[in-house]
């Protein structure tokens, strides 16, 4: 699914991350890893937000590098913690996302619902709270057909029941379109919600993926 090619990830003189030559296998990757430990450089490379030295590249044919927008199309990011424009409305970034990744119209009336955001979807940005604008950027990286999405700390700022649909998207998106995750997580993952979720462990600059 996702192919790692020579990637080494320097921040100035500092070697942040070394993968090498890497294929991560279709499926739900929880990624773990002390603090500082590279698990956002990590999504935010793989999302094509930082640059780096080597290419990764997801279904063996679209570079991050050589075809960004065939690739962008299929790799989705959520950020830890996200930042929009706080003049534009939920709204108004959900319709942005649903043209930029070629979405189905009315794709998003499932997540907005079940995630209960029709009281604030038309309000600014600049109005939401920590908890409503993680429920946005989640669903913005629910949108469109994506093979692969990013989750960088997913639960944090969201209550009980927020988590509970955010496991069922995760469950549909991967019954219904084979879509694969990789979620960094401090907190505890429910595995009885993500079975057969593998580990990929960052540690002292390199990778660890376990089943
Ligand atoms: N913009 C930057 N400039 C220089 N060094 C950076 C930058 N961003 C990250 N680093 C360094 O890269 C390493 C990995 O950082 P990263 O944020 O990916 O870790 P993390 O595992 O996500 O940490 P945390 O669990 O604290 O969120 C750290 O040593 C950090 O200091």
């Amino acid at each position: 699914m996702l192919q790692f090619h020579k990637f080494q990830k320097f921040y100035g003189r500092y070697l942040a991350l070394k993968i090498g030559d890497v294929l991560i296998e279709p499926g739900v990757y929880w990624v773990k890893g002390v603090n500082g430990s590279g698990k956002s450089t990590l999504l935010k490379t793989i999302a094509g937000i930082l640059w780096f030295d080597g290419d990764i590249l997801i279904d063996g044919k679209y570079s991050v590098k050589k075809t960004p927008v065939a690739y962008r199309k299929l790799v989705n990011f959520a950020d830890a913690e996200p930042l929009f424009p706080e003049f534009l409305t939920g709204k108004e970034m959900v319709d942005l996302f649903l043209y930029a990744k070629g979405a189905l119209a009315g794709q998003e009336k499932y997540f907005i619902e079940s995630m209960q955001m029709q009281s604030f979807i038309d309000q600014p940005i600049g109005a939401y709270s920590s908890g409503m604008l993680k429920k946005l950027s989640l669903i913005l990286a629910f949108i469109g057909n994506p093979k692969l999405i990013l989750l960088d700390e997913p639960l944090i700022t969201l209550d009980t029941d927020s988590l509970g649909i955010l496991y069922q998207w995760i469950l549909f998106m991967k019954q219904q379109n084979g879509t694969s995750f990789i979620l960094s997580s401090h907190q505890d993952l429910d595995s009885s919600k993500l079975s057969g979720a593998k580990e990929i462990l960052v540690e002292t600059q390199i990778l660890k993926i376990t089943s």
